[in-house]
């Protein structure tokens, strides 16, 4: 991690920066088997649209063992010509399909801790803190950076709640901070990027990471010039979650956005 002189670190996987310059793109894989995950991975490899990949581990049809998903990271990463791996396990609680209970969530992340070469690990900061702690310290013994996250897909948090969790996320150690929320208005989106923005202005010395989800929340995910957001996720082929928009698409708007506001 390299820091500015307000403190603000650029977090480098894989020799990318991000948090410095244009955000950066994350696409998911999301397929309910190896095959389709391992297929999934080679077209994000193969794009220069996509700077990141996530693999949803809880989009897998087949049953959530170990040493079958350190497998299937290590033959997704294999396949992802040296772009950064993510691994999520989305609970259903926050929009995806983990099932999971706490204790199990757990151990399967510390067992791919200890065995899968992943560059970057989600957890949820709402699981139990002392378990949450327990993997963020694991996680930073071996090199893992720990993406903290918090999502709701029904409402959008006010704004010093959005600010809240964020320092939290900050506050326990997290390598970026990371909130997704669903609007009901436009203001809504507002609210998120204007939480975002005083974030980053304010406080954040981590990377930022924040989304208006939905149709309405469209803009929230080009708009990290403006807002300091320093990533963001689009789709190749079907999207992780509504309102994400097409990596190729995202990655030509934050190049006009980029060009315009730097001459
Ligand atoms: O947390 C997030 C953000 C997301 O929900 C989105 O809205 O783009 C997509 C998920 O795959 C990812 O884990």
């Amino acid at each position: 991690m390299q820091a500015d002189s307000r403190g603000r670190q650029v977090l480098t996987l894989k020799g990318l920066d991000i948090g410095a310059g244009v955000p950066r793109i994350i696409a998911s894989i999301t397929g309910k088997g190896l095959t389709e995950a391992v297929d999934q991975a080679q077209a994000i490899a193969q794009t220069h649209a996509v700077d990141i990949a996530e693999l949803r581990v809880d989009c897998l049809r087949e049953p959530i063992e170990p040493m079958h998903v350190i497998d299937l990271v290590r033959r997704v990463a294999a396949r992802l010509a040296g772009k950064p791996l993510i691994v999520t396990l989305r609970s259903e609680g926050e929009g995806g399909e983990c099932t999971l209970a706490d204790a199990d969530y757990f151990a399967l992340y510390a067992a791919l801790l200890q065995d899968a070469p992943l560059d970057a690990l989600d957890v949820e900061m709402m699981k139990p803190q002392a378990q949450v702690m327990d993997i963020i310290a694991k996680a930073h013994a071996r090199g893992v950076a720990v993406v903290l996250s918090n999502h709701d897909f029904t409402a959008t948090p006010a704004h010093e709640v959005i600010i809240q969790r964020l320092r939290r996320q900050q506050a326990m150690g997290a390598d970026v901070l990371k909130l997704a929320a669903m609007p009901t208005c436009a203001k809504d989106v507002l609210t998120l990027m204007a939480a975002t923005q005083e974030m980053h202005a304010l406080y954040a010395e981590r990377p930022l990471l924040t989304m208006s989800m939905g149709p309405l929340g469209v803009t929230s995910r080009l708009a990290g010039q403006l807002t300091g957001g320093a990533l963001t996720y689009a789709s190749v082929g079907a999207p992780s979650a509504p309102g994400q928009l097409d990596a190729e698409a995202v990655r030509q708007v934050l190049g006009i956005i980029d060009r315009g506001a730097n001459g």
